[in-house]
Formats: structure tokens, sequence, C-alpha cells
């Protein structure tokens, strides 16, 4: 067989190439998040049938990575942050990227079908949609708002993991939809305060760039306020307790602080430090997610409500 890569100069891909499509890292909080809302439900899995549902949503995520990175090749391209990723570097090709993430998609929502139930299953293949179709190919490009509506996608694993234990949908995992939900705007805006020179180079309409870092700022603050309550309401279903409630107070105490330091920041004070406050609260973002489903969890063996 002819080996093509030898002749064209393109770089050989490598299978850390293809595990790098399913973007691991943002995944693993992603699926730790659908494993808690399977956990601490009210209807017991058998492990094995709780492991391979778990296995088969991150398949799923996993599959909704190679497509994302699929349809935004060139914005990757241009953004410093992104260059280094298999397509725009050469190393895979768009189309194994598509067939990858679709072949992916398939065999996740039919496992996850046959495993668990074909609500969850439904519910998968509709987050996946949402993640590629609704964010990526048409909000993503289109409006500011982007990541607030498509944070949706981000915020459904622990419903998907919920609906694995119990068919269906409550107001416990409505709430742990909420509070990725309205988590998801101060995660990203935070990250987009120091690097939007990428995303204007992209020329991808993020809040940074079309309404400036001080509105941004403002939004950040804001939804940091709005996100408080319903991560407290959550403590207060019968998936809540003293645990997960101490936990929670701490932790939106302190994300609220951030938001409004990074609100009361002027942009030379920012750029003075290299945004030092504006990365803190990014890393605080992902301890806060992380927290509030270990808390869960926590709480579910210490005993509820
Ligand atoms: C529309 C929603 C979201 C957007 C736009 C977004 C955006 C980002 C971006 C741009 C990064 C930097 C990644 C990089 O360095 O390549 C990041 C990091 C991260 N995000 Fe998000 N995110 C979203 C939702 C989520 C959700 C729902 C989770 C998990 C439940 C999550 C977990 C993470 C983690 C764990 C990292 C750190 C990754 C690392 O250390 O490399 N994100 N996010
Ligand atoms: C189970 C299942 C299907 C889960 C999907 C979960 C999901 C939608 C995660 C999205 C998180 C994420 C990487 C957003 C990045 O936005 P971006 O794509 O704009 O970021 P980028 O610039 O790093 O590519």
């Amino acid at each position: 067989m002819i080996d093509t890569h030898a002749y064209d100069g393109a770089p050989e891909a490598e299978f850390r190439d293809y595990v790098a499509l399913l973007k691991p890292r943002v995944m693993s909080l992603v699926v730790f998040t659908a494993f808690v809302g399977l956990w601490v439900a009210p209807v017991a899995v058998h492990p094995f049938v709780a492991f391979c549902s778990v296995l088969f949503i991150a398949l799923g995520g996993g599959a909704s990575g190679a497509l994302n990175m699929w349809y935004d090749a060139d914005i990757d391209a241009v953004m410093r942050r992104t260059q280094k990723r298999p397509i725009p570097s050469g190393r895979v090709t768009g189309g194994e990227a598509l067939g990858l993430g679709l072949g992916l998609t398939v065999i996740a929502v039919m496992m996850l079908g046959l495993a668990a139930n074909w609500f969850a299953a439904g519910f998968l293949a509709f987050t996946i949609f949402f993640y590629v179709v609704i964010y990526t190919i048409w909000l993503k490009r289109w409006t500011p708002q982007n990541i607030v509506i498509g944070g949706a996608a981000g915020a459904f694993p622990p419903m998907i993991g919920w609906a694995c234990a119990t068919g269906g949908i409550s107001i416990e995992s409505l709430l742990m939809f909420a509070l990725i939900f309205f988590w998801t705007p101060p995660h990203f805006w935070a990250l987009a305060l120091f690097m939007k020179e990428d995303y204007h180079k992209a020329g991808v309409p993020m809040l940074t760039v079309t309404h400036g870092r001080a509105v941004t700022r403002r939004h950040i603050f804001g939804y940091t306020l709005v996100l408080a309550p319903f991560a407290i309401w959550l403590g207060l279903t019968p998936v809540g307790g003293p645990v997960y409630l101490a936990v929670a107070v701490v932790l939106n105490a302190l994300f609220i602080l951030g938001g409004w330091r990074v609100m009361r920041r002027n942009e030379d004070a920012a750029i003075a430090d290299d945004y030092a406050v504006e990365k803190r609260v990014f890393k605080l973002s992902l301890y806060y997610l992380f927290l509030h489903f270990l808390a869960l969890l926590v709480q579910h063996w210490v005993g509820t409500w």
C-alpha cells in the first residue's frame, strides 16, 4: 500500500491525535457530572449497568468533540490556543474526524439504549445534536449569546445520567442542569477575557469581541448571582443535605466574590498583572463545578435529608 503521507509531507497521525479529537480533558468533568446524576438518583442501578452507561455517555461526549473539531477546523487554525489541534496541524483530516464523530455517535447512542433505556439514549443523541448543530454550526458564529444558549448542551449530561437510572426527569435533575447552565457563562467569559485576541482574529462573536470587556465583566458577576440560588435550592431537594449545602454556601460565596473582583477591575490593572484575577476565577470555576458534584456524591454516601 502506498503511504501518501510519505509524499505529501503531512505529519503522521498518532493514536493520541484521535484521542485529542474527543476533547478528553473537558469531557472528564462532563462525564463526572453524568456519573453523579446517575449515582445519586433514587433508583439503584446495577454497577455494571452504571459502568456501561457512563462509558457510552463518555463515548457520546467524545463523539460530539470530534464533530465540533471537524466543523471548527477553520476557526481552530486561526486561534493560538487551538492551532496545534489534530486537524489544523494536518495530522488528521476533517473527513477522518467527521467519520469518527458520526461512528462513535451511532455506537454510543445504540449501546446506551441497550444498556440503560431509550429515553436516556434519545437524550444523549439530542445533546450531541445540540452541541454540534445548535451551538457549533449555528450559534457560535452568529450571536454573543452563543455560549449561554449553547451551554445547555454541557448542562444536559447529569440529566442523561439521571435518566439512565430513572427513565425520566425530575426537579433534582433539572436543578443539576441549572447549576451547569448558569455556571457556563462565568466559566467561559473569564477565559474569554484573557483570550479575547484569539476570538477577534477568528471572527467569533464572543461577548468580549462584540460588547467589550467591561460588559463581559458585568455579565460574569451577574451570572454568579443568578447561579447561587439554584446551587442552594439543589441542596434542599431529596439529593441534598448538610454536607452539600455547606460546600455550596462556601463555593458560591467564593464565586460571587471572584465575579465581583473581575467586575471591579479596570483593563489597565488586568493587563499589568496579566489577567491574574480572571485566570484565578476561571480555575475556580473548574473547582466550583467539580466540588458541587463531588459534594452530591459524598452526601449520597453519608445520607441525604
Ligand atoms: C458552551 C459551553 C462551554 C464553553 C464555550 C467552554 C469553553 C471552554 C474553553 C474555551 C476552555 C479552554 C480549553 C482549552 O484550553 O482548550 C475550557 C476549559 C475547560 N472546560 Fe469548558 N466550556 C464550556 C462548558 C463546559 C462544561 C459543561 C464543562 C464540564 C462540565 C467544562 C469543563 C471544562 C474543563 C474541565 C476545562 C479545562 C480543560 C483543561 O484543563 O484543558 N466546560 N472550556
Ligand atoms: C454527553 C455529551 C454529548 C456531552 C457534550 C458536553 C458538551 C457540550 C461539552 C461542551 C464543552 C465545551 C468543550 C465547550 C467548548 O466550546 P467550543 O467548542 O467553542 O470550544 P473550543 O474553542 O475549545 O473548541
